[in-house]
């Protein structure tokens, strides 16, 4: 069956060109101009995948998003965001947002955004493990392991940390910010461990409601409530032998916490409806973008299940920390996209570099690994140009915040003459730095008399 895109943007001929085209590729399509029509819909069907605006003139595309996962929570949640609201967009990806796209973008990124997404499994219902009769997860390790070591310090001590705990059995949590790559380093450790040969189950515990967070931690018996309509293996013994990678583990309820506890503690768990105890061997590893901490301390999360979970902890530095380590990376997601997308684009341009260093890059490894790829579609020369780069990653945040505020009058000519000189007095390029047309930017240049 098709998959049900359901769009909420204000813009009518932008939803229309939206629509239009993916329809064309196959998808059932429907559009909300409010939040509120939005809202009625969205509870009243089961979308695939839902794409918002991030700021609606009713509404906010963080609510919807959290509205959607209370009605909905299977269907994924894609955001579009203007021009600067990029750390919104990073706050959507942690609270469970599929993906962000700037605008304007062309329809084809967003296809690639949907088109990656289908190609996995969901890792909260599916495993890879080693009998054949269970379902394989793309997200695995058992594939060939795809890991860049950095060179900056920060990298080699963490990948040393890796190494060291690896072959233990200690559970480890990773805490790092969102994208840093603290699952890529959970299937290190799993690699590096003699339980490689083994499962490795990740279950992302911010997807899951609390209400089936049992069953699908320690599985059910038919019958045992209303839709179990066949015995289901949960994660703990999908993963016996191998190791659990539990996600975002700070989302989990109260209730779930004691269960989870629980089961560490005896290593035995009882499926939902069932009277029979199984023994497990299971290393648990986990992750978290928040500080537990704090967590623990506002009584959020069980202090005891936080010391069973961290037995030992690594960091992962956000990428702006290991700024050394960008262009190994964007040289390794540049292959990797060429490889994906059959290109052949053999680099950054100078300009693109530079405006690589100077961007802080909030959404980590993953929003790198995306600009990429989305710059690489669009690239048709041997370098990729300024032109196809998001606008946020143009601007350091400091110069973000100075072109913001174009609109204020006093500015605006300074800002006019800065954008030039940042684009080498390059018409075109500075329109799009001030995010206004080519046009506007001559009628400016007139009023102010700025002579090149
Ligand atoms: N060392 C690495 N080598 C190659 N690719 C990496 C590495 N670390 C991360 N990546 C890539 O960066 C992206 C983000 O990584 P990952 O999903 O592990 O991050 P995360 O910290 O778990 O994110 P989140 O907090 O959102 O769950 C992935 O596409 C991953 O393949």
């Amino acid at each position: 069956m098709a998959q049900q895109i359901h769009i909420i943007e204000d813009d009518v001929a932008f939803g229309k060109m939206l629509t239009t085209f993916l329809e064309r590729k196959g998808f059932q399509v429907s559009v909300s101009l409010t939040g509120q029509s939005a809202r009625k819909t969205l509870a009243e069907n089961n979308f695939d995948i839902l794409i918002t605006d991030l700021q609606l003139p009713d509404d906010s595309g963080l609510e919807l998003l959290e509205y959607s996962q209370q009605v909905s929570p299977k269907t994924k949640v894609i955001l579009m965001t203007g021009y600067a609201e990029v750390d919104t967009a990073v706050k959507a990806i942690k609270k469970g947002a599929l993906d962000y796209i700037s605008k304007p973008f062309r329809p084809e990124e967003l296809l690639m955004i949907i088109e990656e997404d289908s190609q996995k499994i969901d890792s909260s219902e599916t495993y890879i493990s080693k009998t054949s009769e269970k379902k394989i997860s793309p997200k695995t390790i058992s594939e060939k392991p795809n890991f860049v070591v950095g060179i900056s310090g920060s990298s080699k001590k963490f990948n040393e940390y890796l190494k060291l705990v690896g072959p233990t059995d200690m559970c480890v949590l990773i805490q790092g910010e969102s994208g840093t790559g603290k699952e890529v380093a959970a299937k290190a450790i799993h690699n590096f461990s003699n339980r490689k040969g083994e499962s490795f189950v990740a279950v992302d515990c911010g997807a899951i409601p609390k209400e089936i967070a049992a069953s699908e931690f320690f599985g059910h018996v038919k019958g045992s409530f209303t839709g179990a309509i066949n015995d289901k293996k949960g994660h703990f013994e999908a993963a016996d032998g191998g190791t659990l990678f539990l996600d975002e583990v700070g989302n989990l309820s109260y209730e779930n916490q004691i269960q989870l506890l629980r089961a560490l503690q005896e290593r035995r768990i009882k499926p939902v409806g069932s009277n029979t105890e199984i023994e497990v061997d299971v290393r648990i590893l986990s992750a978290t973008n928040e500080d537990l901490l704090k967590a623990v301390s506002d009584g959020k999360f069980r202090e005891d299940l936080y010391h069973r979970l961290n037995e030992f902890s690594i960091h992962i530095p956000s990428l702006h920390e290991r700024k050394e380590d960008l262009f190994l990376f964007t040289e390794y997601f540049l292959n990797e996209a060429n490889s994906s997308l059959g290109k052949e684009v053999l680099g950054l341009s100078k300009e693109v570099g530079e405006a690589f260093k100077n961007y802080p890059w909030p959404g980590n490894l993953r929003e790198l690994k995306n600009v990429i790829k989305r710059s690489v579609l669009l690239t048709n020369s041997a370098l990729i140009p300024l032109e196809v780069i998001p606008r946020e990653v143009l601007f350091s945040t400091k110069q973000k915040k100075e072109f913001l505020d174009f609109s204020k009058e006093s500015n605006e000519k300074q800002l006019i003459i800065n954008a030039l000189k940042e684009a080498d007095f390059n018409k075109t390029k500075a329109a799009k730095l001030l995010n206004i047309t080519r046009k506007t930017l001559y009628n400016k240049l007139e009023l102010y008399k700025i002579e090149l």
